[in-house]
């Protein structure tokens, strides 16, 4: 019998922690992939494995976390990350990533942005050959006059819907909502682009160019992806 996905986004998060040394500033992602990443690195500072670390979270809730298990986490300031580890939705051949079905792209990706090495930790049900082939693309966008952002997303040819939770409208860390689109085409960087582009548009989950390496973890194994 295969191992659970749990088992193996833990042993993916164990592996990318080992790349972690004492004095390091980090990134620490959202998600339940990263949340096994930042129950090691708890376990590894309580047991005096790793000492002066320091730490921003890409979510409240893996701030929340970090701080509940004695990390030392701070504000996002200028300085650069020796190592941020966060989980990906999708994970295409040259690493270009579909973020933020957990909701935190945002900040992921100011946090992200910034790392020296950005390693990303998955299960293997997250590889694809073309991002888009499984998931959405979450684009964060602002509440305000989101109607008229919607109409100038789908003019671009979105197709999606307003991210809902229990029935409600999703809201942010950064009290933004989340559509959830799909595109035709293949043209990603351009894509971006346009999107940054887009009147109420605050951030996308595409994350191309960005991260060095995935541990992916499968039933027989955990694997090593590099740029
Ligand atoms: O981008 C994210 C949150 O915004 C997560 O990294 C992504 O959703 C993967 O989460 P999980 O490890 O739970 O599958």
């Amino acid at each position: 019998m295969s191992p659970d996905l749990e088992v193996l986004k833990k042993e993916a998060a164990i592996r990318a922690v080992s790349l972690i040394e004492s004095g390091m500033h980090l990134g620490l992602g959202t998600g339940s992939t990263a949340k096994y990443a930042i129950e090691e690195l708890g376990r590894k500072v309580a047991a005096g494995e790793l000492s002066n670390l320091t730490c921003v979270a890409t979510s409240q809730a893996s701030d929340t976390l970090a701080r509940s298990l004695g990390l030392d986490v701070g504000p996002l300031t200028p300085q650069a990350f020796d190592i941020a580890i966060d989980g990906a939705d999708e994970i295409a051949p040259s690493l270009d990533l579909i973020k933020g079905l957990g909701g935190a792209l945002v900040r992921e990706k100011l946090v992200e942005v910034q790392a020296k090495r950005l390693i990303i930790i998955a299960d293997h049900t997250k590889l694809v050959q073309a991002l888009g082939q499984k998931a959405p693309l979450p684009i964060e966008v602002l509440p305000f006059g989101v109607d008229s952002t919607l109409e100038r997303l789908k003019g671009l040819g979105a197709v999606g819907e307003l991210r809902r939770q229990s029935g409600e409208l999703y809201i942010t860390d950064n009290g933004n909502l989340i559509f959830d689109a799909r595109f035709a085409g293949q043209d990603l960087a351009g894509l971006e682009r346009t999107l940054k582009g887009t009147l109420g548009v605050v951030e996308t989950g595409l994350f191309l160019n960005m991260a060095e390496r995935a541990f992916v973890a499968a039933p027989e194994g955990v694997r090593e992806v590099v740029r």
